[in-house]
């Protein structure tokens, strides 16, 4: 079969799928040229157990010699091994029997955690779930707050203060003033990055400044009024003028701790980590019981007490492993 392949179709090409939409990719490849392109019964792939393509992917492919698109075509022939994949999460209860991963996008190397400082209001809550999604998915991670110039009272910094003591890298953002916005970009150029954001957080307009193209917004507004799912529940991967990729997706944006159990969630909270051993019980959960040195690490002021309440609040609504 394989022997076939090679027979019939041309030169083995790479390149890194930018766009899944069905069972036809958008491969863009190392000739510098974009390919539409199919998988076959023989297209091999390093990746058990998961969605066979997704974009993100590095693949073998090779010119099928069809014509009348607007690209040439391809077939893709191996699917490389993902560093890393972002899979949509599903209801466990719905998923008894053994499905394949449903992968939304592979070989992310940084997560952009997009939130506004006005308009929606700042939520530290909401930036630690996000957080604790990049930590239990072991993405690096870049906090943007957006929409900076509404910040009359400048509350905002010293919000985003304990975000930068615990290492996580925060760009202070206004698309409207143009401010902050190299600092991102020379932050992303050259990598694969993937941005996450609640609507209207401004993640559109970050994107066509990053890109230097007009993204449609309709997409995503009919999105939300049930109307062409096909079109937004597909990962888009753009090209940043620096240089790199931006994955746009809805799938991301609404992304959930689903699979994550409460004896997990402490390891997620980076700032626990040093006080965790010295807990008087080896199980703690750091909520109620006697001796536990991380709830005595926020009494004196060396945990900040914002993201031990998000601890608390997210704990309250996972599962535990019992
Ligand atoms: N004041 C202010 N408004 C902004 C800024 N950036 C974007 N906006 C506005 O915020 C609104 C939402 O921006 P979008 O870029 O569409 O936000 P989005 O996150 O893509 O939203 P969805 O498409 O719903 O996910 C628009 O009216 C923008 O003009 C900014 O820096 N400052
Ligand atoms: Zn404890």
């Amino acid at each position: 079969m394989k022997k076939e392949i090679e027979e019939e179709v041309g030169v083995a090409l790479e390149g890194v799928v930018t766009e899944a939409r069905g069972a036809s990719y958008l491969v863009s490849a190392s000739d510098g040229k974009n390919y539409r392109c199919r998988t076959i019964a023989g297209t091999q792939t390093e990746n058990i157990d998961a969605s066979l393509v997704s974009v993100g992917d590095r693949v073998r492919f090779k010119e099928s010699g069809e014509s009348g698109e607007a690209h040439p075509q391809g077939v893709i022939t191996h699917v490389g091994k993902r560093f890393s994949s972002l899979e949509r999460k599903r209801d466990v209860r719905r998923n008894r029997s053994k499905e394949k991963k449903q992968v939304i996008a592979s070989n992310i190397e940084l997560l952009v955690i997009v939130v506004a400082a006005f308009e929606p209001p700042l939520s530290t809550r909401l930036i630690d779930r996000y957080l604790v999604f990049a930590e239990s998915e072991n993405l690096p991670v870049v906090i943007v707050v957006n929409k900076m110039d509404l910040d009359d009272d400048d509350e905002i910094p010293a919000l985003m203060a304990p975000y930068t003591l615990l290492g996580y890298t925060v760009i202070l953002v206004s698309v409207r003033q143009k401010r902050g916005l190299e600092e991102l970009d020379q932050l992303l150029s050259g990598k694969v990055s993937a941005m996450s954001g609640h609507s209207g957080v401004g993640k559109s307009s970050i994107i066509n400044v990053l890109t230097g193209q007009k993204r449609m917004k309709t997409a995503r507004t009919s999105y939300k009024n049930g109307k062409g799912v096909h079109t937004t529940s597909n990962a888009v991967m753009l090209p940043l003028i620096s240089g790199g990729y931006l994955i746009d997706t809805p799938g991301i944006r609404e992304f959930s701790l689903s699979g994550i159990s409460r004896e997990q969630l402490r390891f997620y909270f980076r700032e626990f980590l040093q006080f965790m051993p010295e807990c008087s019980y080896s199980s703690c959960s750091h909520t109620v019981e006697p001796g536990c040195r991380v709830r005595g690490a926020v009494e004196e002021g060396l945990v900040d007490p914002d993201r031990y309440e998000s601890y608390l609040v997210l704990y309250d609504g996972l599962e535990s492993e019992q």
